[in-house]
């Protein structure tokens, strides 16, 4: 493996320059695509998405979106006049102008700008976009317009059901609602917490609100005391993880009791495999399909990759970047396990960083707490596995490293993406060792896939066969411990309760 002699070095891959110049090629390919288009499944680019020709509305006047993104492709019938100001709302859909005042961006982001004409026109929407490109405002957005403007008719029940993987993002999409509705007292939103689920269980009487945010699993504990009768709009956030094989059986039960309801059907995501999108197109009425640059990283991310030789060497490099200051915070560290996490955070204690750790067996007070420290600055290095690796949006983390290689194609895209949001730069290392010969392929291609330049040996390492990457999804890489310490001394160490 000489490749792997030659990454002692570490990889530069970001090249600016030459995603310029693919955006060119792209308005290109679009004007020739445009011309050829008999079906008018037309693929449009950021560039010129203002061009569609106008279904029902008068010609809105022409805007540049704030993040401009690549290539695109927005399918279905009736595609709507994409939305190039907030303020249009008003005129085309009788938007409020309170509402409108609520939202704090100068232009709509091109998911916006496609999404939210689609979701007021009361179509279902399967979309697919970068991370940090607006999607959580572009269903938001139309679902408080919608439910506000109905609030007199509410009879009180769930009329907005949203499915998320995990409580981070629970809390983070109330949010989100809750600067939109802040003084429309009658409007409730609502995280499916332990507590709620307790009160929902024990008093009778108690609502759920007119949006219910919950995790799958939570959700299916509260089946039986939720009523779905009025629920008209049902969201599934980072749809292709809720349909992965740890939360598929609880979204079939949750979609079952929705069954034979007319609901507006919402799916995204910035990865969206094709066995998904089938899927989730059979559970549509003529959907509108939105790709935005579908199964790339975000164009913001600089993508590095740095050969480590072994565990001790991952150790080693961390220690390198705080002495070099390219650890600027701040960051987010990811491995595999809990494990590990916990193993990291120890080391990194101990060379007296200021970190902290999150993962699946913390409590819901100290994942909370924690993700709250991190936000306000207090912490400036957080160890994480997987859950903070999709939606998370915490402003202006300036490093990803991923110390462990990511299992597949969706986990490195999504974990990455929790910098260089919002239109902003972000910086994303991957160490790697000998382990990785198979899942480094993966991330190589994403980088491909992205824009990124390669070096020369990097495209002559070829893709990991279907076979495998299942197999990577299933079990994660063995690898050794994470300590710098000799193995026989560190097992003594244990043995004293020194770990
Ligand atoms: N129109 C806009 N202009 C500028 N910034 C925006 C706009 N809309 C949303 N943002 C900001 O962009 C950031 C990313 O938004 P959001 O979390 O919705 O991204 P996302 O597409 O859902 O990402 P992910 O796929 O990682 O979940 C947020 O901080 C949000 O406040």
């Amino acid at each position: 493996m000489d490749f792997f002699r030659l990454l002692a070095r570490g990889t530069k891959l970001d090249d600016t320059a030459a995603f310029t110049e693919k955006e060119k090629l792209v308005e290109d390919e679009d004007k020739l695509a445009r011309s050829l288009d008999f079906f008018h499944t037309h693929t449009v680019s950021a560039l010129d998405a203002r061009q569609i020709a106008p279904k029902h509305e008068a010609e809105p006047e022409s805007h540049e979106p704030v993040i401009p993104y690549g290539k695109s492709k927005i399918t279905g019938p009736d595609v709507p006049h994409p939305l190039t100001e907030f303020k249009d709302l008003a005129s085309r859909f009788q938007v409020s102008e309170s509402l409108i005042s609520r939202i704090r961006f100068p232009a709509p982001t091109q998911i916006q700008s496609e999404a939210i004409p689609g979701m007021l026109h009361d179509r279902d929407i399967l979309a697919c976009a970068p991370t940090g490109s607006g999607k959580t405002l572009a269903y938001v957005l139309p679902i408080t317009h919608i439910l506000v403007k109905q609030q007199q008719n509410s009879t009180g029940g769930i009329r907005a059901l949203i499915l998320v993987p995990t409580k981070e993002l629970a809390v983070q999409v109330s949010e989100a609602f809750t600067i939109l509705t802040r003084g429309t007292t009658t409007f409730k939103v609502n995280v499916l917490t332990k507590s709620l689920l307790a009160r929902l269980k024990s008093e009778t009487g108690t609502k759920a609100g007119d949006v219910l945010i919950s995790t799958p699993l939570r959700l299916v504990r509260a089946l039986a005391v939720l009523d779905f009768d009025s629920v008209r709009h049902l969201v599934l956030d980072e749809a292709d993880k809720l349909f992965d094989p740890a939360f598929a059986p609880q979204t079939d039960d949750i979609l079952a009791h929705l069954r034979g309801k007319t609901l507006q059907k919402t799916f995204l995501s910035a990865t969206l495999p094709s066995s998904i999108e089938t899927l989730a197109l059979s559970l549509m009425t003529t959907p509108l399909r939105i790709l935005i640059s579908p199964g790339r990283a975000a164009a913001t991310v600089a993508q590095n990759l740095i050969y480590a030789g072994s565990e001790a060497g991952k150790l080693l490099a961390i220690r390198q970047m705080l002495k070099t200051g390219e650890l600027t915070p701040p960051v987010l560290i990811f491995v595999q396990s809990v494990e590990r996490a916990n193993a990291l955070f120890h080391e990194l204690v101990y060379d007296g960083v200021n970190v902290d750790v999150i993962h699946g067996e913390r409590t819901e007070t100290q994942r909370r707490a924690v993700v709250e420290r991190f936000k306000r600055a207090d912490v400036w290095v957080l160890i994480c596995t997987d859950v903070l690796a999709r939606g998370v949006d915490v402003h202006g983390v300036n490093l990803v490293i991923n110390y462990d290689v990511p299992q597949s194609a969706q986990a490195y895209i999504h974990r990455i993406g929790r910098t260089g949001r919002a239109g902003k730069e972000g910086k994303a290392v991957t160490f790697f060792t000998k382990d990785d010969v198979e899942s480094v392929k993966i991330v190589i291609n994403v980088m491909k896939e992205s824009g990124c330049a390669v070096d020369e040996w990097m495209t002559r390492l070829g893709k990991v066969d279907k076979k495998t990457k299942k197999q990577l999804k299933r079990k994660p890489v063995e690898r050794d411990d994470i300590s710098t310490q000799p193995k026989r001394r560190k097992r003594k160490n244990h043995s004293k309760g020194e770990d």
